[in-house]
């Protein structure tokens, strides 16, 4: 769900602390050497400086580092890319429990707890994920903006280049600037093979710039001492990825296919608000039926299923019929529709990004 301008986190029920430019930033009202976990009162008076416009303070005066950005870039990415989706738990993404324990000791405590985590310690400012499509990646996304208590910009790296034509070199500065203004913040980059692949001769000289301008911002989020903003870069086909690509995304994790046990935790979360007769044998079969499925094709899967009680009503009865006497979900509703919705992942595609992750991964595979 995309906030409104200026939204509020308590209008949108979200956790993330949203608009918090004295949080790490160069503001004018905290010292910024020392960024403390917990609010001091000095940055809840800064907050609550603000108007509706988080850029703004009460005497219309504009942040500064939002001065030399189009006004309207910095709406569009509010009103766009800026989410204040809902809360997300760890308990929410099924399987992935390698990835999940990483991420959270790399980049999730730290983020709570910067003054724990300096120097050695201090967490990689930019992570890769990768893996197939629908495995979880962007929800990993949410659920570290969401733990970390962090504002979440989330866009496709090839939006910049279809979408925003001849603007996305300027988008990309917004974005930056924006998210610098709403620490700490996670800035999710969906498709960033697309912006970051190895140069070609093709390449257009847009392209070009768009790329040239997000290593800079990416460089410059990854010396701001005080900055704290994690990149979160996701992709479908790391191998694409350029050398200068993969030394900034210092963590690459894969994100891999469920195992047999996500599956059966997929299908008991997709199906709890759902009225079915499953037994708890029966989704063990559903999981070993769909070995190869990828979290999203399970969610096709029990969309598909959930069609099964439907069907069977007369076409003449469709109308009459209360909801009440729609028959629950059954296992042959799941039989019939694993012949409808097959897996969207090829085995050659697996090996591949098993590869990769042998040779650059940082170890989220399972055993
Ligand atoms: N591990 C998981 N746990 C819970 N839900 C999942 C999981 N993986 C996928 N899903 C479901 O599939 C949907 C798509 O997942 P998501 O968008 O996070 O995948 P992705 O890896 O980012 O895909 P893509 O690479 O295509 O962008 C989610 O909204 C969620 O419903």
């Amino acid at each position: 769900m995309k906030n409104k301008f200026g939204c509020s986190r308590q209008e949108s029920g979200q956790t993330h602390a949203p608009v918090k430019k004295s949080l790490g930033g160069k503001s004018r009202y905290v010292s910024n050497k020392f960024i403390p976990p917990v609010k001091s009162n000095s940055q809840e008076e800064g907050f609550q400086r603000r108007g509706n416009n988080s850029q703004e303070f009460e005497d219309g005066e504009v942040d500064e580092r939002l001065k030399m950005i189009d006004p309207k870039m910095v709406e569009l990415i509010k009103s766009e890319i800026m989410d204040c989706g809902a809360k997300i738990d760890w308990e929410d993404i099924a399987g992935l429990h390698v990835a999940k324990t990483t991420i959270q000791e790399i980049v999730v405590w730290p983020m709570l707890r910067p003054d724990i985590f300096t120097g050695l310690r201090r967490p990689p400012k930019g992570i890769l994920l990768f893996g197939p499509p629908g495995t979880g990646k962007t929800l990993i996304g949410k659920c570290i903006a969401s733990q970390s208590s962090s504002t979440f910009f989330s866009i496709s790296a090839s939006s910049l280049t279809s979408k925003w034509i001849g603007d996305g070199e300027k988008m990309v500065r917004a974005l930056f600037a924006v998210a610098r203004c709403h620490q700490p913040a996670v800035v999710f980059i969906d498709e960033i093979d697309s912006l970051l692949s190895q140069r070609s001769e093709s390449e257009h000289e847009s392209s070009r710039r768009i790329k040239t301008e997000f290593l800079v911002q990416l460089d410059g989020a990854s010396t701001g001492e005080e900055d704290r903003i994690l990149i979160i870069g996701a992709t479908n086909r790391p191998q694409e990825l350029d050398e200068a690509a993969r030394r900034r995304l210092v963590k690459r994790l894969y994100i891999p296919l469920p195992d047999n046990e996500a599956r059966k935790q997929l299908v008991t979360n997709l199906m709890r608000s759902e009225r079915n007769d499953l037994i708890e044998s029966q989704i063990e079969e559903i999981a070993e039926l769909t070995d190869g499925y990828s979290g999203a094709d399970m969610k096709n899967l029990c969309q598909e299923a959930c069609l099964g009680p439907i069907r069977s009503i007369a076409a003449s009865q469709m109308f009459q019929i209360s909801a009440d006497s729609v028959r629950p979900v059954n296992i042959e509703d799941f039989k019939s529709a694993l012949r409808r919705v097959r897996s969207s992942v090829s085995t050659k595609d697996l090996e591949i990004y098993k590869m990769w992750d042998q040779q650059y991964g940082s170890g989220g595979a399972p055993l």
